[in-house]
């Protein structure tokens, strides 16, 4: 009972995140929800012509209502491992509003790796974060986007593949540190040895947006502060309006969505600032002066016409590298500071190999092994258990012969394959006799590790970016960014928690993990 109790916080702590006056609407609209959220699942064998044999097995579940949520959450990767030996590398699971085929080992890259026509990350990714839906409700009135035509490149990942590579990264050097230096004074400018405990969520959604808006929107609007806290907050509310709108009736979820979490007045803000500073730019890029940022390169992007996008049309995408980049390098900046509060001696040899660097700039910072070795450790051990989620947008064949039938939800059993290391790679399977087992966290394990190990590599020991042509484009600018902020606040204070000891990660529904809600207390030194 106190399992169920507990994913229940974990929901409403998402909803709400403490804010009491959203608790009528989700009274109001509570028994709808759990009718829609614990109603039995559709069975696909009922509704295909694939041969049932083909299609991998439900896992049996004691509870009708929750199946897998409880055991999942408290097995952590015991029962996936329980699941594989009993059913093979791929079934499925019943887990209220989701009920996804879960891929485990070698089937996990070909899944990742399928052509887009087949199995589509960003559908899948649409279940938790209806981006496009939450904004057409809350700016259709005022603003349509132009239909996206399929001989485009697209205006959301082309810039970034394009411009944000590992060797071009330095161009944004200069504001991300003048991002942070701006966050440092204004909310951590302690005197030695004074303390301060602070909420890590809110802290790090401002400081990676702080740093990261003067990059994607250049000198002259990326400081501004309502531009800043607006794209800090979009991706949350976005979150929050995505569980309201997969658990209710549609017309009951959208008026929700319209009245409660609109994201109007952020993009309202976006738009009030980047169309004047981009018709600036517009010139600016005639006469080969204009600054490099993600609305520079967007507004240079010929269509497929040759002709080139407006600029109300280049202001409105500015949102989709908001939406993209802030809530995942704050979310792993705070499993990073998490990792730290509890590791002193840690922080004391990250201090020194930082105080050998001649200058302390995001290119320095990017180099010291132990740092990237360290963030790869992060990446490895706090993943979501079950994550990834694609969508099948035809029926999928596996190389084991089975079928995951069309429109079905996939998830990879992400901290599974971490866990269990890659076979065959000779030079880790040595290198990780002398490190901690892989179920354990040990910041040391990538340092000499030979190639591949690199916080931003990917390959099936490192999953948390994704794998093959559609991998995270922005992940050097993220690593880059989360080293250089680690490093500064490692140079100025000591991390600790309030009791001493690491938070607790939350698992949302026994899949998703969260870093801990407990504030850090910095002390400066
Ligand atoms: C630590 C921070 C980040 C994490 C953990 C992360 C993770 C991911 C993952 C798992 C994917 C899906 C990859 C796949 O489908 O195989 C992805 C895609 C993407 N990410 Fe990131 N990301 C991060 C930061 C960023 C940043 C800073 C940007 C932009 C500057 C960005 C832009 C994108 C884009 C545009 C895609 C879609 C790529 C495509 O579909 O081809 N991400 N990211």
């Amino acid at each position: 009972m106190q399992r169920i109790q507990d994913q229940i916080d974990a929901h409403y702590w998402i909803i709400t995140n403490g804010q009491s006056w959203i608790k009528p609407v989700t009274a109001i609209t509570l028994g709808i929800v759990l009718y829609k959220l614990f109603s039995p699942a559709p069975d696909p064998r009922k509704t295909t012509t694939i041969d049932p044999k083909l299609i991998p097995e439900l896992v049996a579940y004691p509870l009708p209502i929750i199946g897998h949520v409880p055991t999942l959450s408290k097995g952590r990767n015991n029962f996936l491992k329980e699941c594989v030996d009993r059913y093979g590398p791929v079934f499925q699971l019943r887990i209220p509003g989701q009920n996804p085929y879960v891929v485990t080992g070698d089937i996990i890259p070909d899944i990742m790796k399928s052509s887009t026509k087949i199995v589509s990350f960003l559908e899948g990714i649409k279940t938790l974060i209806p981006a496009t839906h939450v904004m057409e409700l809350s700016y259709d009135h005022k603003y349509k986007a132009a239909p996206f035509n399929s001989r485009d490149k697209n205006p959301a990942i082309y810039p970034i593949k394009q411009n944000f590579k590992s060797d071009k990264i330095h161009v944004f050097s200069e504001r991300i540190q003048t991002g942070l230096h701006i966050v440092l004074k204004r909310d951590l400018d302690l005197k030695p040895g004074e303390s301060k405990s602070v909420n890590m969520w809110d802290f790090l959604t401002n400081t990676v947006s702080q740093m990261s808006c003067p990059c994607f929107a250049g000198s002259v609007v990326g400081y501004d502060s309502e531009l800043i806290s607006s794209m800090a907050v979009l991706t949350q509310k976005i979150i929050r309006a995505g569980i309201f709108l997969a658990v209710l009736p549609s017309w009951l979820g959208d008026a929700i969505v319209r009245r409660v979490f609109s994201v109007e007045k952020e993009i309202d803000i976006t738009m009030r600032l980047l169309v004047p500073e981009l018709t600036r730019t517009r010139e600016e890029i005639l006469n080969g002066t204009s600054e490099v940022t993600f609305s520079s390169m967007l507004l240079s992007l010929p269509l497929h016409d040759g002709s080139l996008r407006s600029i109300e049309e280049t202001a409105f995408w500015f949102k989709s590298i908001a939406l993209s980049s802030i809530h995942t390098t704050s979310h792993i900046s705070s499993f990073c500071l998490h990792e730290l509060s509890c590791r002193p001696e840690l922080v004391e040899t990250l201090r020194n190999e930082i105080n050998r660097l001649d200058s302390l700039n995001p290119e320095t910072t990017a180099t010291i092994p132990l740092l990237d070795s360290f963030l790869r450790e992060v990446l490895r051990c706090n993943i979501d258990y079950l994550g990834h989620h694609s969508l099948a947008l035809q029926d999928v064949q596996l190389r084991n012969g089975q079928i995951i039938p069309k429109g079905s939800l996939i998830m990879s059993a992400l901290l599974l394959a971490h866990e269990q290391g890659i076979s065959g790679q000779a030079t880790q399977d040595n290198h990780t006799k002398t490190c901690l087992p892989l179920d354990q966290f040990d910041a040391y394990r990538f340092v000499d590790a030979g190639e591949d190990t690199n916080a931003t590599d990917v390959n099936l020991a490192n999953l948390a970016f994704g794998l093959g042509a559609h991998a995270c484009p922005g992940r050097y600018f993220a690593a880059n960014e989360i080293k250089y902020m680690l490093s500064e606040l490692i140079m100025r204070f000591n991390l600790s928690t309030p009791s001493g000891k690491r938070g607790e990660n939350s698992v949302l529904l026994g899949t998703s993990v969260f870093p801990p809600k407990t504030p850090i207390v910095f002390t400066a030194i």
